[in-house]
């Protein structure tokens, strides 16, 4: 189908750059006509891969944010607590393969490039690659499921940083599918952890009024989360960021046969103390429990695909050892991974594109979805690092 150029102009003063988008010439916001994409660009997070890793990847992480030497030599002692290794690259291989996999049983013809933000191997490899094998018009599959800066627009800004810095944004397109957070193939695995803890704990003999479910997602600046998703959708302080995590925590225990009280937490706060983030902490939050003669946590993964350091670190030791400290038991269950759920589930979001599939007829088990397929301008900017071009969107 025909291109057409659809800078991201921001709020502030737009930039002369601009990105060509295959999903613009359909429509504002869902599209819903087919699209022949070249191929899927698996755009993940990046991970360090040895103690000598560790403070490079890190740097690369918060190049331009100006966060203090201290904080990464505190973030490193996480990294290197695990010999310096973080297990997301060893995932994201893994999903790949799994896609392929699942393309080839569908008999799909789409090559796989996966490509990093902040670690090898870089987007700007994975994006050349493609090119040099003709395939340009590509969607991108984030391995995020949510609106929010850190969740969808820095992934969006890498896109048009890369397509400007390897000069390829006259000639290759990226798309990205919708935000998937209510997709029932990401949805699945929570729902089938929270019911086989539940279990767990009441063959034991813990009664349903002594459990809590945690449902533990990444904090970010509450500035953040207000501007999450678009602007003329009002969800709120905590924008769309927050009402996306309540609402799939309320689908998960909906499809629970038991009723257990829960509570939307946030991990992994960094940034200056007088900057707001959103709240509660997690281990704040489970300290408070023995007084309210709860016994056993089930912490749920919910802003995770896989289980990396925000997942290992601190989920499994801080929040595990709060737990403890203070006499509960707990659970942590599984992130989607390479479940065959969520792996089909993406090739879904990909076809619904490939076929330009109406909105009605897509999967979404939240009120607020199936999500946007193209971001409109401004949407889930940030703030504080000020306007960048993002690719993946459309004009108002
Ligand atoms: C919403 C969100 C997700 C979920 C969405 C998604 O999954 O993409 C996520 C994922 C991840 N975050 C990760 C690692 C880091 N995040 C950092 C910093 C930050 N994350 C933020 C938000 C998020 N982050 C924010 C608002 C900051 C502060 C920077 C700022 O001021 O805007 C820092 C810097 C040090 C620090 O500040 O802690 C590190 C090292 C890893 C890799 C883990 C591994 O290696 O296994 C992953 C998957
Ligand atoms: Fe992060």
């Amino acid at each position: 189908m025909t291109s057409t150029t659809t800078p991201d102009t921001g709020t502030t003063s737009a930039p002369t750059v601009m990105f060509a988008s295959a999903a613009a010439a359909a429509g504002p916001e869902h599209v819903e006509v087919p699209t022949a994409y070249d191929a899927i660009l698996l755009a993940g997070f990046g991970g360090p891969e040895g103690q000598d890793d560790v403070i490079p990847f890190l740097r690369n992480v918060t190049r331009g944010r100006g966060i203090p030497d201290e904080r990464l030599e505190e973030v490193a002692h996480h990294y290197r607590h695990f010999g310096g290794v973080s297990p997301i690259n060893q995932h994201n291989r893994e999903l790949k393969a799994a896609l392929e996999a699942e393309l080839a049983a569908r008999g799909i013809a789409l090559p796989v490039y996966w490509g990093n933000r902040n670690w090898a191997p870089y987007l700007e490899e994975a994006v050349a690659e493609a090119e040099a094998a003709g395939d340009t018009t590509l969607v991108a599959i984030a391995t995020s499921a949510y609106s929010s800066f850190s969740s969808c627009r820095q992934y969006r800004e890498d896109f048009a940083r890369v397509l400007t810095e390897t000069g390829l944004g006259g000639r290759v397109t990226i798309d990205k599918v919708r935000p998937f957070f209510d997709h029932p193939g990401f949805v699945h695995t929570f729902i089938t952890g929270v019911r086989d803890a539940v279990a767990t704990l009441t063959a034991d003999g813990v009664a349903p009024g002594a459990i809590r479910v945690l449902f533990s997602t990444h904090s970010v600046p509450t500035a953040d989360a207000t501007r999450s998703g678009p602007a003329h959708l009002d969800l709120g302080e905590g924008g769309a960021y927050e009402a996306q995590h309540l609402a799939v925590a309320e689908v998960v225990m909906a499809a629970q046969e038991t009723e257990i009280a829960w509570n939307l937490v946030y991990q992994s706060r960094s940034g200056p103390p007088s900057q707001p983030w959103l709240e509660p902490d997690i281990n704040d939050v489970i300290e408070q429990l023995p007084s309210q003669g709860v016994e056993a946590v089930v912490i749920v993964p919910l802003g995770f695909v896989s289980d990396h350091m925000e997942v290992m670190w601190d989920l499994d030791e801080e929040a595990t050892e709060t737990a403890a400290e203070h006499g509960l038991r707990s659970i942590r269950t599984p992130t989607p991974g390479v479940d065959p759920a969520y792996v089909t589930g993406l090739v879904d979001l990909v076809l619904e594109r490939v076929n330009g599939t109406p909105k009605a007829e897509r999967p979404a088990m939240t009120n607020l979805g199936p999500w946007f397929d193209v971001c409109r301008p401004g949407c889930c900017e940030n703030v504080r690092a000020g306007f960048k071009p993002a690719a993946s969107g459309v004009l108002p």
